[in-house]
Order: structure tokens, then sequence, then C-alpha cells
């Protein structure tokens, strides 16, 4: 589903990630975790395509960096659900027209808009706010909000970076929650976060980015608190 093989990534030529190998199959909930900085950011920018590795291949949902032309990326996007720390919702238009906004860009028919941007809404416990403004809701109803949005094209894979970066840590686990859930319907979801005690509710795959490197990771308890292993 995803395959890093000898990638090099770099942001504007300096180098930040160096010969990278992974797999993420289907089905698959994976942490990307490591200090600020660390190119947790710069690894899912490479999923979905917003930089090319300099060397290497990275390859989602079937779509290959080497192969992949420019005008093709926009393709790849519709089969991914991209979830970012800020929600990035559009603050003018209901939470029902941000979601249907996305699906009216490629012609889907008004009919299946409302039956899909209701159900994404469904999933996410927020079906009564499809007439709210994003403003009028909490921080965690408008990632709430973003991940629906993220679903609403039925994709293969959500990629979420911090996506719990500006919320209290109930409504984190709560947001993680929501993902899990997804995830069990056979989503892969990776999540770039550095928030340890989410890891800790909820124990999956970890990745861990250190120096130009990353590899998998175990957390235990340590006099620092709960940690990946160094
Ligand atoms: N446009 C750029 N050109 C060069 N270096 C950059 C650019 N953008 C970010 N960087 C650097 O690349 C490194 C990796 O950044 P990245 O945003 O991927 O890290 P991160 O782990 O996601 O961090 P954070 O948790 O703070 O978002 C950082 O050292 C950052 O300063």
């Amino acid at each position: 589903m995803i395959s890093f093989i000898n990638a090099d990534l770099e942001l504007d030529r300096q180098p930040i990630l160096t010969d990278i190998n992974l797999t993420i199959d289907r089905g698959e909930l994976v942490y990307i975790v490591g200090k600020s900085g660390s190119g947790k950011s710069t690894l899912l920018k490479a999923l979905y395509m917003d930089i090319k590795p300099r060397r290497g291949e990275v390859s989602i949902a079937g779509y290959s960096s080497s192969t992949t032309k420019r005008r093709h990326i926009a393709h790849l996007r519709r089969k991914l659900g991209i979830v970012f720390q800020d929600f990035r919702l559009l603050h003018d238009r209901s939470v029902y027209d941000n979601l249907a906004f996305v699906l009216k860009v490629t012609n889907t028919r008004q009919s299946l808009i409302r039956d899909s941007v209701m159900q994404a809404l469904e999933e996410v416990g927020l079906a009564h706010a499809a007439r709210q403004m994003p403003l009028n809701l909490s921080g965690g109803e408008q990632q709430r909000v973003a991940i629906a949005r993220a679903l609403v094209r039925e994709p293969v894979a959500i990629l979420a970076d911090e996506p719990t970066g500006n919320l209290d840590p109930d409504t984190s686990l709560e947001i993680l929650e929501y993902l899990k859930k997804i995830n069990q319907k056979g989503i892969v979801v990776v999540i770039a976060t550095h928030d340890y005690e989410l890891v800790r509710h909820h124990p999956a795959r970890t990745l861990q980015i250190s120096g130009d490197t990353i590899r998998e990771t175990t957390f235990s308890n340590s006099p620092a608190g709960y940690r990946p292993l160094p």
C-alpha cells in the first residue's frame, strides 16, 4: 500500500531523511514520532507527493514517485484524506459546504453529494452540525469536520500531520478514537505526532525518526514518562 525504497528526502535542497526503506500494509494504523523538526511532515509530504525523493522511490496506492506525472498528482490526492494540525476549514462556508466542496470539484451528482457528506459527518458524530459555521465549533469538533472532509471521497489512506497538536489531552484521545474507528473499516491511517500520551492510550506500530533515518520503535515507561526506547 505504501513503500519507501532507498528514498532520500530533502526540502529546498536540504537533506532531511536518507535512505528510507519502509512498508505500510493495507489496514495498518501507524504512528510516526520524532522531535520537532525531525522530518515527520517531510515524510508525509513525500506520501502526498508534495515533494519527490531526490533518490529512490516512494509509492502509495499504486502511484510511484518515479512514474507519476505532475498532472496525475491530483488523482492520487483524491484517494487520500489529509488532515492537518490547524484543521484548514473554509471559514466562510458551513460544515456541510466544506465537505460538499470537495465533491463538487469532481462533478459529483448532487444527490450523491448529500448522501456522502451526511454519511461522513455521521462517522464523526457531527451530522447535527451540518449547517453550523466552522468557527462556531470547538477545536475538537473542527478537527472532526476536517476528518469527515478527509473521508468524504472514501480514501484508501488518511495522512494526519499532528492532528491533535492544537487540542487538549481528552479531546486528543477522542480524535484518536475516531481515527481508529476509520482504520477498523480498512483505511490505512498514518499519524505524525509528538504526543506520546496518544500512543500510550492507543498503542500501534510506531516508527521513530531519529537523525536522518527512521526505524521501528517500542515504548516503555522511563523516569521521563512514557517514551520510545532509544
Ligand atoms: N522549506 C524548507 N527548506 C529547508 N528546510 C526546511 C524547510 N521546511 C522545513 N525545513 C526543515 O526541515 C526539517 C524537517 O521539518 P519537518 O517539518 O518535516 O519536521 P517535523 O518533524 O514535522 O516538525 P514539527 O513537529 O515541528 O512539524 C526541520 O529541520 C525544518 O527546519
